[in-house]
């Protein structure tokens, strides 16, 4: 037996599914957090005695069965076409209005629909009060209070469902037969469906504050949504997330980790003492060390995830979307894409994903092609060993890379807009403000622990294999010899990743060491820091003694052999190029098209080189006086970089107006 769960978006769907399955899909407290389909079985002590194993069917949030955005279309496609027994309607109680019109449209399906009024307890604290027996009597089904933080009312949701599941459900109001492509139709029978709901909200409900009254969240709001001090507030918030986990709570526990993992290192050392040293390089350094150079950073990353929790659930994202909007609208984007954007902090995939709430198809592909230049999770490792080693743990660092990428999004999108021709498209915007909440500690203690064990599995599997297979490759050379000391250069790594290197001199980088761990970051980009530990030779960056990361800087950084212009050039070029395999195939996924997957690339790779290039030429003539090495090949690749770009926005605006420019024309003429 299958339920389906619908209703408007944040209504709390997927909280209910969560409470009824024992499962822990993403919750936050923003409109499009569910963006696919979920089954999972109900817990027997929901079941109510129904012998038939019953199975909840989690959907992203619909405003009505018309959909504007692909994951609308997955709710209205779902309960179309694939006859769930029954349908657990959540309508957001304190926003009965905007609930309904989709409700009666559930109703017309002939499924047999429960309406679970869910939010209840906030209507209870507003003095809000909904005749729920006369609502079931309108409606024609049962309708049921809930509060599913809670599971409150949940069981009597579910024995509706399971007793009326299978029957038919006759629909108190029906649309009148009209063709669906005649727009002014649809829009005369849309407001006529409104006015038959707004009639029965007039008599079911009665509030104590209406909805014309400011409260004080409207005060709230008007302070953190205002032009100014909404951005100040935002990037203060923003920093104090990256600096309470990337240098202070972060690397404090990091510290106590490491010890352990040292302690662990040792200890298999000891056990190998008599063993062939190839072995020993293997498993000592090249498994141990390379996973446990990378779980050390596990701490910092779970700060981060924990907190990014909080920020989901308390409500502020949706304000930071309105704040956002009129910047993002300049360069052709819209609010709604700075989601995806602080989603993929955390990670690239989920990031990527959440465009797909952005209506217009323009904006959605240029979100999910721009998002990873947002540093995720996996970077974190990357940059804050490049910080601690070069640049004294600096927290202007992570700050720095943070910011540079909101910059290259900008840049990238403007550039995106040119190409596409943004001028003859317009686009609207629409984003619901939620009711804040306190955060629940629980909540994002569950959520941080859920990510943390996926870098663990992460670390353990890919980034094993990973460090295993480039340890094996830099101890044999071709003849499938063990490489003797001071001959690493003729390793199977060194000679594959060699001809990569040569092209990284103009970025000042240019050694086989760092061109290996570029490449090895493409599979995950944790490994950049686990192949250079384990190239390198090193194993644990964050000193115990010292409380610190890579107490022991200074000798990391003589090991590395980069000057500082260099150093920071390699960090953006691991950061801003491509990320990871599996999100460039989330980014195939969500463009839906080889032309704009190709073109993400290509954008990715020229601006992480480009970025590289510049920071580190003109990092050297600042600190130096001249040019660094390889300044002209590298100006060079830079130049015809972006001569193709030049090229290609020519040509796409040479088609569109011709396509645009005569209807403009036309429509002039007209006028
Ligand atoms: N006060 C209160 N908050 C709730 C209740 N149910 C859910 N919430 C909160 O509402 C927010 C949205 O919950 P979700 O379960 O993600 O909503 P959803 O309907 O799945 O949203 P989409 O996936 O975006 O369509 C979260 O912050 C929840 O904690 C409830 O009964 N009472
Ligand atoms: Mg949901």
């Amino acid at each position: 037996m299958r339920i389906a769960f619908a209703g408007n978006p944040n209504s709390g769907k997927t909280t209910m599914y969560n409470a009824l399955t024992g499962k822990s899909e993403h919750v936050g407290n923003w409109a499009g957090v569910t963006i696919g389909k979920k089954e999972s079985p109900i817990k027997k002590e929901f079941s109510s005695g129904a012998l038939e194993e019953l199975i909840a069917v989690d959907l992203p949030g619909a405003y009505s069965m018309s959909p504007f955005t692909p994951e609308e279309s997955i709710t209205s496609g779902f309960v179309r076409n694939e006859n769930p027994d029954a349908i657990i309607n959540i309508v957001d109680a304190t926003n009965l209005s905007r609930s309904l019109f989709f409700t009666t449209q559930l109703l017309e399906l002939g499924i047999p629909v429960i309406v679970a009024l869910n939010k209840s307890d906030i209507n209870e604290k507003q003095g809000t009060k909904i005749n729920t027996k006369l609502l079931a009597e309108k409606l024609n089904c049962p309708v049921i209070e809930t509060v599913s933080t809670s599971s409150k009312g949940l069981s009597e949701v579910m024995k509706q469902a399971v007793s009326l599941s299978g029957k038919g459900q006759k629909a108190p109001y029906l649309q009148a037969d009209i063709d669906m492509t005649d727009k002014k139709a649809v829009d005369a029978e849309d407001r006529k469906r409104f006015a038959f709901v707004n009639g029965i909200v007039g008599e079911v409900e009665s509030r104590k504050i209406l909805t014309k009254d400011t409260t004080k969240q409207d005060q709230v709001d008007r302070i953190l949504t205002n032009k100014v001090a909404g951005i100040i507030i935002f990037a203060a918030v923003m920093w104090a997330v990256f600096w309470i986990s990337q240098s202070k709570v972060g690397p404090l526990i990091a510290d106590w980790l490491v010890g352990w993992i040292e302690t662990f290192q040792g200890w298999v050392s000891g056990l190998l003492e008599n063993t062939s040293p190839f072995l020993q390089a293997l498993l000592a350094d090249g498994i141990v060390g390379g996973v446990g150079a990378v779980v050390g950073f596990l701490p910092l990353v779970m700060v981060m995830y924990f907190l990014i929790a909080l920020l989901e659930d308390c409500g502020y994202m949706a304000r930071v979307s309105v704040v956002m909007d009129p910047i993002f609208k300049r360069v052709g984007l819209s609010g709604k894409s700075i989601i995806p954007f602080i989603i993929t902090t955390g990670c690239g995939i989920p990031g990527i994903m959440a465009s797909r709430t952005i209506r217009d198809e323009r904006e959605r592909r240029a979100t999910a092609m721009l998002a990873t230049f947002m540093p995720c999770g996996a970077k974190i490792p990357v940059i804050a060993l490049f910080a601690a080693v070069f640049f004294g743990g600096a927290s202007w660092v992570s700050t720095l890379v943070y910011f540079v990428g909101i910059a290259l999004i900008f840049l990238g999108a403007l550039l995106i807009k040119q190409i596409t021709g943004h001028k003859y498209r317009k686009s609207f915007f629409i984003m619901e403000l939620p009711e804040y909440k306190i955060p629940s500690l629980k909540r994002a203690a569950f959520s941080m622990l859920g990510r943390a064990k996926a870098y663990i599995i992460k670390a353990a599997t890919i980034i094993l294999v990973c460090n295993a297979v480039v340890q094996i490759m830099q101890s044999f050379n071709w003849q499938l010899q063990l490489v003797e000391e001071g001959m690493e250069n003729t390793s199977i790594l060194a000679t594959i990743a060699t001809p990569f290197a040569v092209l990284l001199i103009p970025l000042g980088f240019g050694v086989w060491q760092m061109a290996a761990a570029a490449i090895t970051g493409f599979i995950a980009k944790e490994n950049v820091v686990g192949t250079l530990a384990v190239v390198y030779g090193l194993s644990a960056f964050i000193d115990t003694e010292e409380l610190a990361l890579t107490g022991g800087a200074g000798e990391v950084a003589m090991t590395f052999g980069l000057t500082s212009a260099a150093a920071l050039a390699c960090l953006m070029f691991n950061l801003y190029t491509p990320p990871c395999f599996a999100a460039i195939g989330a980014m195939n996924s969500e463009l839906g098209s080889k032309k704009w997957l190709w073109g993400g690339i290509g954008l990715q790779l020229a601006t992480g080189y480009t970025v590289a290039f510049l920071v580190y030429q003109v990092g050297t003539i600042i600190t130096t006086g001249s040019v660094g090495v390889g300044f002209f090949p590298g100006l060079i690749a830079v130049l015809a970089m972006a001569a193709i770009v030049v090229m290609i926005v020519i040509r796409s605006n040479r088609k569109l107006e011709a396509e645009f420019g005569a209807l403009h024309k036309k429509g002039g003429a007209a006028a």
